[in-house]
């Protein structure tokens, strides 16, 4: 709803209320039009200001009703008439003006923001454009260049870049309703004919269509399938026409991306990213009852690729680092690497580097003197166990003990301490200081407080953190094993990496699987399945009774990393080269091997490829659902979207299965499982038979059939 008073005498000013972020549900869209004819009626007011509750404007739209039948007066004429009222309206803009929010601004005749309030369009995160005027009214204030930017990205606009570019029309330190309101009164017998932005032309650009063509190729190239990002241009080429037809245009494109299947699955990532937070452990502690420790002072031991990214991560979250490596020459590529991340970074956000925030160290001494420890060192039990038997006999009491293992035993290592209570996982993706995801692993024995410090220091990160349970490779790494498993097997029945990955890549992917194998290093897997025991000679295609691909083996023992060393299922310019080309030698290994093991290559389409790949990934996510090791589907697909580059326009493995059907995908995993009895993977699971048997529940009811999360080793 919205509240009304009248202030200083001549002026009406109307509150939108709807806690958290005063989001424009049907009563605050019923609210405004009642409060504007009430001040349009009144003949004391001569100006009016529209500020919101609690210090913030506007989040934009109410989600939630996205997903039922509109009701109330739509946006688009609750706007209109607050720009074509007779008295001068005042936007008051303090925290967030975005989405629906700021297009309401935009039909405002001034806008006066907070210099801490953040402005934006952030539509096409939820699959959407923005379709209450903003795509017709922002390139007729700022120009379409910018208006572009600032629509096909969502990116928030600081209230400073709002200034310069003409999106509002003054900053202010002090409290923006009073300055709305003194302004208000300044301009209240002007009439507001010249600022209603809908009159304005478009202004002219020497070259739109090039501009608009540049765009256009850049935004495609990024969409990966992304309808929205596409229609985001589509509409603002509009704002060249007259205004009533740019409306309808976007009108069209908006009822188009409306009803898509993909607006459903980013709005339900972004409700998805809001649950993760609320987390709980087999114990029944909770999110809400349990008080993280402040974090002033961590270490971080190890580092290589990802020391270095969760150093960074830490000193730019205002954590005072200590970073800790036993190898001299690491150690001075680190502190040379560290620096120069440090000092990009502070760039793009326009502040000093904080370079003071960090010291290098090669003993383990200072460990004596921190909260909180990541340890970062090599994928090895052995040597991992030895650094928490260190830290448990350095660290003061209280001292956190986090590793940043990719899938071994959390456990392990809270048993080689004295305090396992305080040890968890805190898994990172690389690289550590941009990828937004954070695994928290919680072992048999870490305490809820241990659980609630590394989610809350993931959070100071920048982070969406997921709390999951211990298991091999926890969520993200465990769905991948079959995943990568099943590409392996399709390259030994015929297919090639660039196919399987053409495939996955049309599909939204950011990489193919080889592609991505190759930039990790096809190494790091190597290891960890050396360790594990290879089978060899004869029986070089079956592990445990089970079918097994040793290609990935076979080429590390050539040399052949990935891009590292310039050969892996690709072949590079050099090693670290990025442009992959399909390797003719390859082609002739896979040959080989098939000739070797008597397997005949056969055609593979792209939908074996796919359902192969994806549903083998899936079914994996419905054992993880079973054994309790994620709290629901929604942090699986988190994990998905934030740490592997699912396509968000596809919501997540999990929701992709709904879209799909359960019942298909049973089917479909049924049918190759017959093909390969021999690839336990493509079993089905039970917990995919019951949602079947259930009626195949929508994605958000699925936690009504799990059991509570659980620790599975
Ligand atoms: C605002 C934030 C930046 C705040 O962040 P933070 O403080 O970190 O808090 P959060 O944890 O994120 O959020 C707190 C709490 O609030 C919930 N919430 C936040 N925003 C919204 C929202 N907009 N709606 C609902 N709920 C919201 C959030 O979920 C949390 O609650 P919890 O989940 O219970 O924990 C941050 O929250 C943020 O970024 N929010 C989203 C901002 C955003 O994306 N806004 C854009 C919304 S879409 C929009 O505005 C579009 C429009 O306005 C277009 C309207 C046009 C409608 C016209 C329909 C036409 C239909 C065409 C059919 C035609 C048919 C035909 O013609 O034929
Ligand atoms: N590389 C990746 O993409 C990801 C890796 N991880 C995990 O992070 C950990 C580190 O991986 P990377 O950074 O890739 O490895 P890396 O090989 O790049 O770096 C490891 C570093 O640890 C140092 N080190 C070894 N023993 C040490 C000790 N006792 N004390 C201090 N330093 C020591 C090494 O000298 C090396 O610099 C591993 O557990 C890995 O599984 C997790 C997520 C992603």
């Amino acid at each position: 709803m919205a509240q009304y008073s009248r202030v200083s005498g001549t002026v009406g000013l109307i509150t939108l209320l709807n806690p958290p972020v005063n989001a424009l549900s049907a009563a605050v869209r019923q609210g405004i039009v009642d409060m504007m004819d009430k001040a349009l009626s009144d003949r004391k007011v001569k100006s009016v200001v529209i500020c919101g509750h609690n210090g913030k404007f506007c989040g934009g739209a109410d989600i939630r009703e996205f997903s039922s039948p509109l009701t109330g007066p739509l946006l688009i004429p609750v706007i209109q008439g607050v720009e074509s009222a007779a008295k001068p309206v005042v936007a008051a803009i303090e925290g967030v003006a975005l989405g629906g929010g700021l297009e309401l601004a935009l039909g405002c005749h001034y806008r006066i923001a907070h210099s801490k309030a953040r402005l934006g369009l952030p539509e096409v995160h939820l699959g959407l454009l923005p379709g209450a005027g903003g795509s017709q009214r922002l390139p007729r204030l700022i120009g379409v260049p910018a208006a572009l930017d600032i629509i096909t990205t969502g990116r928030h606009v600081t209230a400073a870049e709002a200034l310069k570019l003409g999106l509002v029309d003054r900053v202010t330190d002090r409290n923006t309703v009073d300055e709305a309101v003194k302004f208000a009164l300044s301009v209240a017998d002007q009439s507001p004919q010249s600022r209603r932005i809908s009159t304005f032309p478009c202004p002219h650009h020497p070259d739109l269509d090039a501009v608009f063509e540049g765009v256009m190729q850049r935004v495609r190239q990024r969409a990966r399938g992304a309808l929205a990002p596409v229609a985001c241009v589509q509409a603002v080429a509009a704002a060249t026409l007259p205004f009533a037809q740019g409306m309808e245009r976007e009108r069209e494109l908006m009822a188009t991306l409306f009803t898509s299947g993909q607006a459903r699955a980013q709005q339900y990532h972004f409700f998805a990213q809001r649950a993760v937070g609320r987390w709980s452990m087999p114990s029944g502690a909770r999110w809400d009852k349990t008080k993280p420790v402040a974090v002033h002072k961590a270490m971080v031991i190890g580092l290589g690729t990802m020391g270095r990214g969760i150093s960074v991560a830490l000193v730019q979250a205002g954590v005072s680092v200590v970073a800790m490596e036993t190898n001299e020459k690491q150690l001075m590529d680190a502190k040379q690497a560290i620096s120069s991340m440090l000092e990009r970074g502070a760039k793009r956000r326009g502040v000093a580097p904080a370079l003071d925030k960090i010291r290098y160290s090669s003993d383990m001494q200072p460990a004596a003197d921190v909260d909180l420890v990541i340890e970062a060192v090599f994928e090895d039990m052995a040597l991992k166990k030895k650094v928490f038997q260190q830290l448990s006999a350095l660290c003061k009491p209280g001292t956190f003990l986090c590793s940043n293992t990719s899938g071994l035993d959390v456990d392990q290592l809270a048993s080689e301490t004295r305090t396992p209570e305080l040890v968890v996982g805190m898994h990172f993706f690389a690289p550590a200081h941009v990828m937004k995801l954070l695994e928290v692993v919680y072992g048999s024995r870490s305490s809820p407080q241990a659980v609630a410090t590394a989610m809350e220091l993931g959070k100071q990160m920048g982070k969406v953190s997921v709390a999951v349970g211990n298991c091999r490779g926890f969520v993200g790494n465990r769905m991948l094993k079959p995943y990568l498993e099943q590409a392996f097997f399709l390259l030994e029945e015929g297919a090639t990496p660039e196919f399987v990955d053409q495939v996955l890549e049309e599909f939204g992917f950011a990489m193919g699987v080889f592609r991505m194998s190759d930039l990790s290093g096809l190494d790091v897997g190597w290891r960890v399945r050396k360790a594990d025991g290879l089978p060899d000679g004869h029986s070089a295609r079956i592990r445990q009774g089970c079918r097994y691909s040793p290609l990935g083996d076979l080429l590390c023992e050539q040399g052949r990393f990935g891009q590292k060393t310039g050969r892996g299922w690709y072949q590079y310019d050099k090693p670290g080269g990025q442009v992959a080309k399909p390797d003719p030698w390859l082609q002739d290994f896979l040959e080989k091997f098939r000739t070797q093991h008597g397997l005949v290559a056969r055609r593979i389409d792209h939908q074996e490829v796919l359902e192969r790949c994806l549903y083998a990934l899936m079914n994996e996510g419905f054992r993880i659902l079973e054994d309790g090791i994620a709290a629901g589907p929604e942090d699986i697909d988190v994990i998905y979207v934030l740490g592997y580059s699912w396509p968000p326009h596809r919501g997540g493995p999990m929701f992709y299965a709904a879209m799909v059907g359960l019942k298909k995908v049973l089917e479909r995993l049924e049918h190759y499982h017959q093909e390969h009895p021999d690839i336990p993977s493509l079993k089905p699971c039970n917990l995919l038979r019951k949602l079947v048997v259930s009626g195949s529940p929508p994605v958000q009811k699925w936690r009504e059939f799990l059991q509570k999360p659980q620790s599975q080793l």
